[in-house]
């Protein structure tokens, strides 16, 4: 199906769902995209854990501006790695990266943590602040950039509601179940709408309704202009959404499926 159609076909569901848009989002801004630009950009990655073997091998790829990727293979073939490099959180044992058209390996540390602040992301374990409450991990990374109360008041509220979790706005994380810390980890990822969006297994602890909910807030992340990647292993959700796959086997990569053509 041309992927116009299948946009459409997808927001109507979306809305037949019930899923409203997220409405301090605004409107979709797609038309700012440049897809012939290269967000990231890996050639010939290696990486190894200290001295043991190599976990990735030979990695090479790049993504558009504003696409939209799963990340797949099995337990221990690589996923979580790949996705640290690209989070800078790990150094390449050798190959290039480029992240927004800057060289990895010559950036000054101290501008990391200014690149960093473009990239969201959801860890496989969370990592919410346990003296945070739920609402006050979620509205950090807006605060760190300097928004007014009113804004992080409206944008937290908003993003609470749709990921469920309003009711349990002043709770700490250690009294919330593990979907409930997802959820909420999911939230703080994208409030600020980054430029990227990296999520490993951001759907792992909740239910299959919850997991569509979920991917359909990543979508709309996506639709309005933020590359995302995100590692699952659950195939009903590939099935469902579509989007193009990237495959670890063994720490080598190969890609399912053509970078579309965002003409929706
Ligand atoms: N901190 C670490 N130190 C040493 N080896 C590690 C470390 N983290 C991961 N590894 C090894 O790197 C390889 C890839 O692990 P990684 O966590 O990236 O896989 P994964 O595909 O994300 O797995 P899963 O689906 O189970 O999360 C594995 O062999 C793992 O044992």
């Amino acid at each position: 199906m041309p992927l116009s159609r299948r946009f459409r076909a997808l927001k109507a569901a979306h809305f037949r769902a019930g899923f409203g848009g997220i409405r301090c989002w605004g409107a979709i801004g797609r038309n700012r995209l440049n897809e012939t630009f290269r967000v990231i950009r890996f050639e010939n990655v290696g990486m190894r854990y200290g001295t043991g073997p190599e976990v990735l091998r030979d990695v090479s790829f790049d993504l558009p501006d504003g696409s939209f990727h799963f990340l797949t293979g099995a337990s221990g073939a690589g996923k979580s790695s790949l996705l640290r490099l690209m989070y800078l959180a790990q150094r390449p044992s050798r190959g290039l990266i480029s992240i927004f058209d800057r060289d990895l390996s010559t950036i000054p540390r101290k501008e990391l943590p200014m690149l960093r602040r473009k990239i969201g992301v959801v860890y496989q374990d969370f990592r919410l602040l346990d003296h945070l409450t739920t609402f006050e991990n979620v509205a950090l990374p807006l605060k760190v950039k300097g928004a007014s109360e009113g804004v992080v008041r409206k944008h937290v509220g908003e993003l609470l509601a749709w990921v469920g979790l309003n009711d349990q706005a002043h709770a700490r994380p250690a009294t919330l179940s593990g979907g409930q810390q997802q959820r909420a980890a999911i939230a703080r990822a994208v409030v600020t709408r980054p430029q990227i969006l990296l999520a490993d297994e951001p759907t792992g602890n909740v239910d299959d309704a919850y997991a569509v909910r979920l991917l359909f807030l990543l979508q709309e992340l996506h639709r309005q202009g933020t590359t995302v990647v995100i590692a699952t292993h659950n195939h009903a959700l590939i099935e469902r959404f579509r989007h193009p796959v990237l495959h670890l086997e063994d720490g080598i990569l190969s890609r399912v499926g053509e970078d579309p053509v965002y003409d929706g």
